[in-house]
Order: C-alpha cells, then sequence, then structure tokens
C-alpha cells in the first residue's frame, strides 16, 4: 500500500494522519483534496459503526484502500457524553467552540477531581474484496475549568491528558502525536495489518 485516502473531511485528523503516514513513506489524501464526494451520513449508534461506515462508502466509490476515524470524548459526570455526537454537540454546524462552552456550561458545578473523561478513536480500514479492519484507542485525562492554547482541534483546549497539568493545546504537537487516542488505534492497526502480512 503506497496510497490510502482518509475519509475525513476534519483538517485536524487529517494533519495528524498526514503526520503518522509520512512515517510510514504511505502518501495519504482526505476528502477535503475531493470536490465531489459527500460528506457520509453518520447513522451508527456506535464508534465503530460509523467508522466502518465512513470508510466503505468512499472505498466503493473510490475502489482505493480507505481509512476512516470515528471519534470523541466521553466525560463521565455527563453520563459519556458528548461520545458520538462530539462533532455536533452544540448544534449542526460542528463549531469547535461552541461545543467546548457547552461542556464547560454542564460541568461548571463539577470538581477538578470528578472532571475525568477520555478521548476514544476508532479506525476503520475498508478496501474491496477485503475484510475490513477495525482498531480503537483511548487517551485518559480531565476536563479543564477554562480553555486553553492554540495546537490541535476540537476538544484539545480542555483536555488535560493523565500525566500533564497541561491541556493538549498547551502541550507540544509531538506529544499528541505520541500518546493520543488516535496514536494507540494506529499502533494497533499497524501490528494487524502486519499479522495480515505474515
Ligand atoms: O467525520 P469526519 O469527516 O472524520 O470529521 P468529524 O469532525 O465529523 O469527526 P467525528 O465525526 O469523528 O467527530 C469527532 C469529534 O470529536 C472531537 N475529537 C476527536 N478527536 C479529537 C482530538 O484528537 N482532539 C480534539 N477533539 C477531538 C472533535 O471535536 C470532532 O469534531
Ligand atoms: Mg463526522
Amino acid at each position: 500500500m503506497d496510497e490510502l485516502i482518509i475519509a475525513t473531511k476534519n483538517a485536524g485528523k487529517a494533519k495528524e494522519f498526514q503526520q503518522f503516514f509520512a512515517q510510514l513513506h504511505i502518501r495519504v489524501k482526505s476528502l477535503l483534496d475531493f470536490d465531489d464526494l459527500p460528506e457520509v451520513e453518520e447513522t451508527g449508534t456506535t464508534f465503530a459503526e460509523n467508522a466502518r461506515l465512513k470508510a466503505e462508502t468512499i472505498a466503493e466509490l473510490l475502489n482505493m484502500p480507505v481509512l476512516a476515524d470515528d471519534s470523541g470524548l466521553e466525560i463521565d459526570a455527563l453520563q459519556g457524553r458528548p461520545g458520538i455526537y462530539s462533532a455536533r454537540y452544540a448544534g449542526e454546524d460542528k463549531d469547535d467552540e461552541a461545543n467546548i462552552r457547552k461542556v464547560l456550561e454542564e460541568m461548571q458545578s463539577v470538581p477538578m477531581e470528578n472532571r475525568t473523561a477520555r478521548f476514544v478513536c476508532v479506525l476503520a480500514l475498508a478496501e474491496k474484496g477485503k475484510e475490513t479492519v477495525i482498531t480503537e484507542g483511548y487517551c485518559e485525562g480531565k476536563i479543564a475549568l477554562h480553555p486553553a492554547g492554540e495546537n490541535g482541534f476540537g476538544y484539545d483546549p480542555i483536555f488535560i491528558p493523565e500525566g500533564y497539568t497541561n491541556t493538549l493545546a498547551e502541550l507540544d504537537p509531538s506529544v499528541k502525536q505520541e500518546i493520543s487516542h488516535r496514536r494507540h488505534a494506529m499502533d494497533q492497526l499497524q501490528a494487524l495489518l502486519q499479522q495480515r502480512k505474515d
């Protein structure tokens, strides 16, 4: 495999995948590089169903290997919300700042020790005529009291990973690349693909 399509229209995710795959010498394109591809409707009830749906739909259309990522933030004090609805938590327009404001408002009265949360990433690699490969990864942490930092995307300004005192948006992007939910799901995917080759 020397070229791969990432079935995402999220520029932040696309950038992280570019960096992962550059190290593996695999060229990647995202849906942002195509004008005429639809955004696949996420009608599944789990991250895995949505990842599979995105990967298989685009693989069928392009007849190429396609990797999709369905991810989100699970907050314990909010019974796992926003979960699979992370992108549209504050409305259809997928506004990162509005999503963060909504989370912080809902958690106003929650003390630091109860602000535990995790990022979840499920990857699906689909290729016509092959069984779709699914992997998952997690990143444990806490929800900050206020947003801080400019790096990353989405909920990074309010997520403090376990073992750190700064948010993912304050930490150097190389730290996120090492410890993220996406990194852990990618490591597992690489291991499975290696097994498939052996
Ligand atoms: O479906 P695609 O086109 O890939 O793009 P999306 O933005 O809609 O992506 P998801 O459906 O997987 O929704 C994931 C949301 O969870 C959040 N999220 C996922 N990974 C994240 C990360 O590494 N850092 C911060 N927020 C993240 C982010 O706000 C996303 O909008
Ligand atoms: Mg989406």
